[in-house]
């Protein structure tokens, strides 16, 4: 007290935050009230607290000593360490403090005397807004991760380490971890914790927006740029885990520029990969803007600039949880975009390009699940075109794509919207029917037949005209869907067999092997068939 009040301490405005330099021994500060000051019970708090310990002294000694382990219990602060300072105390009384040394980052401190209500009413507020914020942080980072593994998208789930590494290192930051958490034995691994989660929130952040913005089409080379900065001060952070005194050096020399210059390179980015038309940087700029500006800010401050800013910390919290929201939505919007293109991409895969209609995978997929409802009556029907070879070789391949075509077009509209019409292998469609009996299914067989007929589509020069053979099966008891489409089958064969453009039930095939039938497709008898003329019609 004679030191300070011999002017041989270094003066500084309370109002303001500034970095108190630290000692070995530790350090002193005393705190001069202004005039007129306040009057009745008055607390002293130092919000953002250092992870060291302070002690309050008046002439005669020491009178409390408070950390953010060890907060006084009768005011229970909160992201804060606070005295209660001595009723007896003038309202201009000089308050003497000592900072105990401390390895940690010299961070800058601010200090407030307010009335005890006042405190109250600021500590209250403190604890509801950093709740809030952190709790929506990591059911964000929760929600993240359920995405990750629903969609196997690596992005989601380093947007879920980021998030919740940053609500981590904002609690201990805060001292949240301590109070109300009372997680105490974090207090002498807080600055490792502290930087190990720095760590992983840095590079899960870089690593989240490279993906989510798609840089590596939109802005490679600030990609490669961010990916080196990410990777370095992961590497620094690292290095501060095992907390040595060169590393420590390092990092206060070096991390904090970094991280600012870090930020508004992912600012940069996300700018350009939106002028070059991403969606999801737009959800990127909007959510993270304040959070990066924020960042950028802070470690401005804590780097000695922006003293009169105050409410860094606490605007950091918040903007934490609004920028988890929105990156929230802009990954929800994500998903969908995903589950459009698959849905469009499973669409490519199960159609066939040519006719529209299912193709062969497609039509096995759905039809294997029409099968599971075994209440149902199931029919196949298995359609071959006849001498479609002739078609291609005499009136070429374009013609045969046209009668490919017609026969799928007017095989939809002849059958119901629940019957699953495939096209099975290059002129073989099929069609299963579902709550359709043998005989229904018949009479269905012989419209498509005719109708097929009717199209009048030219087989050859000679006038002749394209038809049809279709096979006719129904489930039976432990049909499998592969046994059903083989009895179809061999009864389409039947049906080439007895001179095409005809149905063949499968109850009218004594032997319907299709091994037996297969080579009899070639026989000279059905060889020799003559396709029907423009007058004729088997059916
Ligand atoms: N234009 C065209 N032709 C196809 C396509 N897919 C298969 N084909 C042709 O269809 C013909 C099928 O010939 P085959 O299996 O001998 O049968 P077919 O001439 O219809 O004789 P039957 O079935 O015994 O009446 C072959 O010439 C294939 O090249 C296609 O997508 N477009």
């Amino acid at each position: 007290m004679r030191e300070a009040e011999s002017g041989r301490f270094h003066v500084f405005d309370t109002q303001r935050l500034e970095t108190i330099p630290r000692g070995a021994l530790g350090t002193w500060v005393l705190l001069q009230p202004r005039a007129p000051g306040l009057q009745g019970a008055r607390v002293l708090s130092i919000p953002s607290p250092p992870f060291g310990s302070v002690t309050l002294y008046d002439r005669d000694g020491p009178l409390s000593t408070t950390s953010p382990t060890t907060l006084d219990p009768d005011l229970k602060a909160h992201g804060r360490i606070a005295f209660a300072l001595p009723q007896a105390w003038s309202s201009t009384a000089p308050i003497l403090l000592k900072f105990e040394h401390t390895d940690n980052l010299n961070t800058p401190v601010r200090f407030v005397l307010a009335t005890r209500a006042e405190f109250r009413r600021v500590d209250t507020l403190w604890i509801v807004m950093a709740s809030a914020s952190l709790a929506v942080m990591l059911a964000m980072g929760l929600v993240a991760l359920c995405f990750s593994s629903m969609l196997g998208d690596t992005t989601f789930a380093w947007y879920a380490a980021y998030v919740c590494s940053y609500a981590g290192l904002q609690a201990v930051q805060t001292g949240f971890v301590f109070q109300p958490l009372h997680l105490a034995f974090i207090q002498p691994i807080a600055l490792s914790i502290g930087s190990a989660l720095t760590a992983i929130a840095m590079i899960s952040a870089v690593l989240f927006m490279v993906r989510f913005c798609d840089l590596r089409q939109h802005a490679p080379w600030l990609r490669r740029l961010l990916l080196a900065l990410a990777g370095m001060m992961t590497m620094l952070a690292t290095l501060q885990v095992f907390d040595l005194p060169i590393t420590r050096e390092i990092m206060h020399a070096l991390f904090n520029p970094l991280l600012a210059l870090c930020s508004g390179l992912m600012v940069l980015a996300g700018s350009v990969a939106l002028l070059r038309g991403s969606r999801p940087a737009l959800f990127f700029l909007f959510g993270w803007l304040p959070l990066l500006v924020l960042t950028a800010l802070t470690s401005i401050q804590v780097s000695g600039g922006l003293a009169h800013v105050e409410w860094l910390n606490e605007a950091s919290l918040a903007a934490g949880a609004i920028e988890a929201l929105v990156l929230a939505i802009g990954l929800a919007d994500r998903s969908l975009t995903m589950r459009r293109d698959h849905h469009i991409a499973r669409e490519l895969a199960d159609k066939d390009p040519l006719t529209g209609v299912l193709n062969r995978r497609g039509w096995i997929d759905a039809a294997q699940k029409h099968m599971q409802d075994t209440q149902q009556t199931h029919a196949i029907l298995f359609m071959d075109l006849d001498h479609f070879k002739t078609l291609n070789d005499e009136l070429g391949h374009g013609a045969g794509d046209q009668a490919l075509i017609a026969m799928a077009g007017n095989l939809a509209t002849e059958l119901r919207p629940q019957d699953l019409l495939g096209r099975f292998g290059g002129e073989e469609f099929v069609a299963l029917l579902s709550g359709t009996d043998s005989n229904n299914a018949l009479l269905v067989a012989q419209r498509l037949c005719r109708r097929l007929h009717r199209l009048e589509i030219p087989l050859d020069h000679r006038g002749n005209l394209l038809t049809v053979s279709i096979g006719l099966a129904t489930r039976r008891p432990n049909d499998t869907l592969s046994s059903l489409v083989e009895r179809a089958d061999a009864a389409m064969y039947t049906a080439k067999s007895r001179g095409r453009n005809r149905v063949v039930d499968e109850r009218q095939v004594e032997t319907a092997r299709r091994p037996v039938l297969r080579p009899s497709r070639a026989a000279p008898d059905m060889t020799d068939t003559d396709p029907p003329r423009r007058s004729e019609q088997s059916v």
